[in-house]
């Protein structure tokens, strides 16, 4: 764990004593566009068209941000236009490294060992912190994007005209209700479950776990009469809550101290998981054995001996019933 400080590399540990023991994420710093033109998007430069073979995706297969763009690369039938490389699933005084693991393929674009290297190659005096996701533009060389929540924009319409896909995860009738929606999650649900595993006072960690809960139930009510979050049409702020949910009862129950519910205790909540794990290529996605590495294994802090827990035994794979909905 660390950041790079003018292009150094430091090995420090989030800081939670100026915001009294509470967890606050950095924004991401590269937030330019892909588009079918290269014209500029909503923020950064124009000039990133989208092309086959011009850009590379840096994940893990743990961080559930980087799991929402491997998803729309799936969905959006990408996967023969934009390569992948996987790093490492944990994450020790280096960050995220290039090792070798199974399901890890090394920096297959430049052999690096680090993924701060190709942040440094970006831009040589970045200062920050080094996140995946990465989206590369082999081209120009720099990084176009390391945002996952634009990404998946991107991906979701970007390249339509190489890849024929039609397939619209944010339609434009309901954007206005998709981002307040996405943006109530993000806060008590996909940031919520790390502001309580990595609260570091009591007041800091129930003032997560507590909304945390009450938008589960609140969510577990909305889709005990909807087959998705709006209705019967699958968008992007339904994938952006599986990739929290996928994780939350093999990791963020234990690990993060969520642990008021499970998600097997929610009737809808967990048939609503199974119906999105068993989409058509989505399963492929997930690999818990970088899960749960990652997050018992990389955090010390927190879980200081490293040991992953060999449970749960999740039911991910039978019927969910939801087609009627
Ligand atoms: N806002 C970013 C957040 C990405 C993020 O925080 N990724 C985590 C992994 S799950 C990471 O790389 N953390 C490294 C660090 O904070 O140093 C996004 O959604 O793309």
């Amino acid at each position: 764990m660390g950041m790079l400080v003018d292009g150094v590399w430091k090995d420090v540990w989030y800081d939670t004593k100026a915001s009294k023991g509470h967890f606050q994420r950095s924004a991401s710093q590269f937030r330019n566009w892909l588009t079918a033109d290269g014209s500029a998007g909503p923020s950064g430069k124009a000039g990133f068209k989208a092309e086959a073979d011009r850009y590379h995706l840096y994940v893990s297969l743990a961080c559930p941000w980087a799991h929402r763009t491997l998803i729309f690369r799936k969905l959006k039938k990408l996967e023969n236009l934009i390569s992948v490389s996987v790093v490492h699933p944990l994450m020790l005084e280096h960050g995220w490294s290039f090792g070798s693991f199974e399901g890890a393929t090394g920096d297959s674009l430049f052999g690096l060992d680090y993924l701060w290297q190709i942040y440094t190659k970006a831009d040589p005096h970045y200062s920050g912190r080094v996140t995946v996701p990465v989206l590369w533009d082999k081209a120009q060389g720099t990084i176009v994007s390391n945002e996952s929540a634009e990404i998946i924009r991107m991906f979701n319409s970007a390249f339509d005209g190489l890849t024929g896909s039609g397939d619209d995860f944010y339609p434009e009738p309901l954007r206005d209700e998709i981002d307040a929606l996405n943006a109530r999650i993000y806060d008590a649900v996909n940031n919520g479950v790390y502001k309580a595993g990595f609260a570091t006072t009591q007041e800091a960690y129930e003032s997560a776990v507590t909304p945390l809960f009450a938008m589960l139930d609140e969510l577990e009510t909305r889709l005990s009469t909807r087959r998705y979050l709006f209705g019967a049409t699958l968008t992007e702020a339904d994938w952006r809550l599986f990739t929290t949910l996928i994780r939350f009862d093999a990791v963020y129950v234990g690990h993060f101290k969520c642990n008021i519910r499970r998600i097997a205790d929610y009737p809808a909540l967990a048939a609503y998981l199974r119906d999105l794990y068993q989409h058509e290529g989505v399963a492929e996605t997930v690999n818990f054995t970088h899960i749960k590495t990652h997050y018992y294994g990389s955090h010390k802090t927190i879980n200081p001996t490293g040991v992953i827990p060999v449970g749960p035994a999740l039911d991910l794979e039978s019927p969910h019933g939801r087609e009627t909905l």
